[in-house]
């Protein structure tokens, strides 16, 4: 396949000979091949792998009838050469890894209304985007650790012990497509009774003895610190050796690229005449780790003619005060309409950090893929003053440590330099979405088109009208809008009836709800309870893959 190299300096017979070689956002950890990447998850200066240097994707209009597999075999090979997997292997891998899902396309695209149209992610085994990429990395981490365990035996086996954060969603994914598997045990921590009441079901009824489900007093930021924690102990992390399953995992936001493509030669079959190869479309997003959009910003990057990448966040909008004030805060300082603020709907500052809200796996303080964007934007930033690529890398990473040093000991950081913002404005447009308006959104859809959105949904489609409507009147015309529909309607009951209640014709159980969901409540249940304290979590792992290793005879 013929690629060549955009970004960052490497060459294109770089990309024709190895794959990627990966470094850490903070500029302490590099030359990483992606074999290492995926088993290693975080770096270990605590940075986010990126790719030494984003491939071009020469030939996309030629994909243009592909398959989903065939796609993202496409999209995928521009990463890993056949060195590190063979195709046949790579190809394999993909293709077990979408037969799971109930839609033939994996992705389809449908038409909400006019010019906006709603890309269905949830039709994987547990109905939400997660499972597009979660299905993959399970596959590529069983696949990893057959060929490292070959001959071996017993505790000299390469064990992998998966730790995950998960406000709901990438649980229940990262639970389905590692149950059962060999040399792989997976623990996900979940904020307790702050998921939806089938979110904590599809989790914690799974009873393989490799899946460990703990539920930790505290918020998802708290799951995700512990996470981190657990990764920072040189001791367990090299005992344990320690692998994860959230975005912060490079191949998930690898395999998420692939539907922003997918999306767009959906559109081009669906819209002949008001929509032609080469045309930009916009994408909304539903955002709280940023990982989702950030595989848009790399699908862009690579060529996709994307005109903007639109943030839609719930009331946790750190992402949205971001690209409204360049500032990058736990809690919004900022005051009033009436003090020259940015005071929205009454709300000037959270408490506790964390709101709850209807969109709860959203519930995110710190958007931890956020730092790879911070990272390309600082490595542009730093390119302008004229020096060589080693020295544009080496203060991208540093520029990136301390402004992650502030958030950490100061709780935020800026506001950035003004060419900073203005960089990530080029690609990107927030949209901050209230409880409130959510459920409007969901009564308008069901009573305009009679489409049921979920919540997450609700706030993606939002943000989308909403940019629709300014760019009509600011452009004259507005764009095509792919609007990101990352969960089934039916995890989250309790905010579609709230919506819906008055409806006369609406009936959840005939109308939303999917048959395996029913009777998931009355099955047995597995799950430790665990105090938001990550040296108690470690104890529990150390625990809990020691009986593991007892019962298999190790
Ligand atoms: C249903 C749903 N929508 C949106 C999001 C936000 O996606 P991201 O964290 O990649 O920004 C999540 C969680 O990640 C989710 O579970
Ligand atoms: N919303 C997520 C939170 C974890 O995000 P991730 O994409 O980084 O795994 C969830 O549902 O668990």
């Amino acid at each position: 396949m013929s690629n060549g190299v955009v970004a960052n300096g490497a060459s294109a017979d770089q990309t024709h000979t190895a794959s990627q070689r990966y470094l850490s956002t903070r500029g302490e950890d590099s030359g990483f091949s992606f074999e290492e990447v995926v088993l290693k998850g975080l770096a270990s200066d605590g940075g986010l792998y990126i790719p030494e240097a984003i491939p071009s994707a020469e030939n996309w209009e030629s994909w243009k009838d592909l398959s989903f597999t065939d796609l993202a075999f496409n999209i995928i090979s521009l990463f890993v050469s056949p060195s590190e997997i063979p195709s046949e292997d790579l190809k394999d891998i993909i293709n077990r890894s979408y037969a799971t899902f109930r839609a033939d396309e994996v992705t389809p695209l449908v038409n909400l209304q006019g010019d906006v149209h709603l890309l269905e992610l949830f039709h994987g085994p547990t109905f939400a985007f997660k499972d597009v990429a979660l299905q993959f990395l399970g596959n590529l981490f069983e696949y990893f650790l057959v060929r490292r365990n070959e001959g071996k035996t017993g505790r000299d086996r390469y064990h992998l012990t998966v730790v995950g954060a998960t406000s709901g969603d990438t649980g229940s994914a990262a639970i389905y497509g590692l149950r059962g598997k060999k040399d792989v045990s997976v623990f996900m921590l979940h904020p307790k009774g702050r998921v939806s009441p089938v979110q904590e079901q599809q989790m914690t009824t799974v009873l393989d003895a490799n899946v460990h489900n703990l539920a930790v007093t505290g918020n998802f930021d708290n799951c995700q610190d512990i996470v981190k924690a657990l990764f920072a102990d040189p001791e367990i992390n090299s005992t344990h050796k320690l692998g994860a399953v959230n975005s912060i995992n490079w191949a998930r936001i690898l395999a998420q690229t692939v539907y922003y493509f997918h999306a767009y030669f959906s559109l081009l079959r669906q819209q002949p005449s008001t929509f032609k190869l080469g045309d930009k479309v916009r994408f909304a997003v539903p955002s709280g780790n940023f990982g989702d959009i950030l595989a848009g910003y790399f699908a862009l990057r690579m060529g996709l003619p994307v005109d903007k990448l639109v943030i839609a966040t719930n009331e946790n909008d750190i992402l949205d005060r971001f690209f409204k004030t360049g500032r990058y805060e736990k809690k919004p300082t900022y005051g009033s309409k009436a003090e020259g603020g940015l005071e929205q709907d009454g709300v000037k500052a959270h408490e506790d950090g964390v709101k709850e809200t209807l969109s709860p796996a959203m519930d995110i303080l710190v958007s931890s893929n956020f730092e790879r964007l911070l990272w390309f934007l600082a490595y542009q930033f730093a390119s302008s003053a004229g020096m060589d690529d080693e020295w544009n890398k080496k203060q991208a990473g540093q520029e990136v440590s301390s402004w992650l040093s502030d958030l950490k000991n100061k709780g935020g950081f800026g506001p950035v330099y003004k060419d900073v913002l203005e960089a990530a404005r080029k690609n990107f447009e927030s949209e901050r979405v209230s409880d409130p308006e959510t459920l409007d959104t969901i009564k308008a859809l069901y009573k305009e088109v009679g489409y049921v959105l979920d919540p997450h949904t609700a706030v993606g489609v939002e943000a989308a009208r909403r940019t629709q409507k300014r760019a009509l009147a600011e452009e004259g015309a507005a764009k095509h809008i792919i609007s990101l529909s990352t969960a089934h309607p039916a995890k989250f009951a309790g905010a579609v009836e709230l919506a819906l209640k008055e409806e006369p014709e609406f009936n959840f159980q005939e109308n939303v709800l999917p048959p395996e969901f029913v009777g998931l409540d009355k099955k047995e249940k597995r799950v430790s309870d665990v105090a938001n304290d990550w040296k108690a979590v470690r104890d529990v792992v150390r625990q809990q893959v020691e009986e593991e290793f007892k019962a298999l005879g190790y």
